[in-house]
């Protein structure tokens, strides 16, 4: 993530927690408060550095009622949509309850739901359409496991899983779409790819949506890294021309270590 002479970002940066099948709505509203109080007392400005949430389905009326009580300027989002707008899809949820719930964002084809769920490349596509229709932005999720990066062939699989994803979308729905590059052997391992690994990714990411879609469309949409992040090693990631952001998973349930990632400018000054 290169910086202007005036300090501003390429892109905006987004730091966002993925709360996955943990805490139920009680235990969802103190972890959000404590991390707004935490960030309210760092004077955070959220102007500079976005924050978003994703929590249990569960979770999400009761976030939207802090963040409206207490105008927390913290975005949320669904974990997971339908690629159907209603019906007989029992279990799932339309992208129309989140953007009803105020979500701004919703994950679509995590490494979670391409695994545990079988989730296609087709239906992933389909998903991320849907997420839009319903003003929903998505955050399109690849990456590659272990098998892959020891075979050497994860840019070319990470690649086909985004062509896949973003099949049939507008330039501006790209622009807006956010991008998180996650290396399954990475998540909820302790092993952390390293900055460089996380740049070649995202680098190839970009270019790869510069051919589809154009170079001022690739210069707008964000990328993320995920994959083992915590306070220690989030600004070194940071630091990567074309990574900007980070979706976390374990350390977004420590609200200290969250907010500590959120300011990971503050990290900067002294690493
Ligand atoms: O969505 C988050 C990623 O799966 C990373 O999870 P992790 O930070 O626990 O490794």
């Amino acid at each position: 993530m290169t910086t202007s002479t005036n300090g501003a970002f390429d892109r905006k940066p987004f730091i966002a927690g993925n709360w996955k099948m943990n805490m139920d709505h009680v235990q969802g509203i103190t972890l959000l408060q404590k991390l707004a109080w935490t960030l309210s007392d760092a004077k955070h400005d959220y102007s500079r550095v976005e924050v978003a949430v994703f929590p249990p389905f569960t979770d999400l009326r009761g976030v939207q009622t802090l963040v409206q009580g207490d105008d927390l300027d913290v975005a949320y989002g669904g974990q997971d949509l339908s690629q159907f707008d209603s019906g007989a899809y029992t279990g799932d949820i339309s992208g129309q309850f989140l953007n009803k719930l105020g979500c701004k964002y919703v994950l679509v084809g995590h490494s979670e739901r391409r695994t545990i769920h079988n989730e296609s490349d087709d239906v992933l596509n389909a998903k991320t359409k849907a997420a839009f229709k319903h003003g929903v932005t998505p955050v399109l999720c690849v990456g590659e496991g272990l098998e892959v990066r020891q075979a050497g062939t994860h840019v070319n699989h990470t690649l086909e899983q985004l062509r896949a994803g973003v099949s049939g979308l507008t330039a501006d729905q790209a622009a807006e779409l956010v991008v998180a590059y996650e290396p399954v052997w990475a998540i909820g391992t302790g092993e952390v790819a390293g900055p460089e690994d996380a740049q070649e990714m995202c680098a190839a990411i970009r270019a790869e949506l510069e051919q589809l879609f154009g170079a001022d469309t690739a210069a707008k949409t964000r990328l993320l890294y995920g994959g083992s992040v915590k306070a220690n090693n989030a600004a070194a990631i940071l630091k990567e021309r074309d990574v900007d952001g980070l979706l976390v998973g374990g350390a977004s349930l420590d609200p200290a270590e969250f907010a500590n990632i959120v300011r990971f400018e503050s990290h900067l000054v002294t690493d």
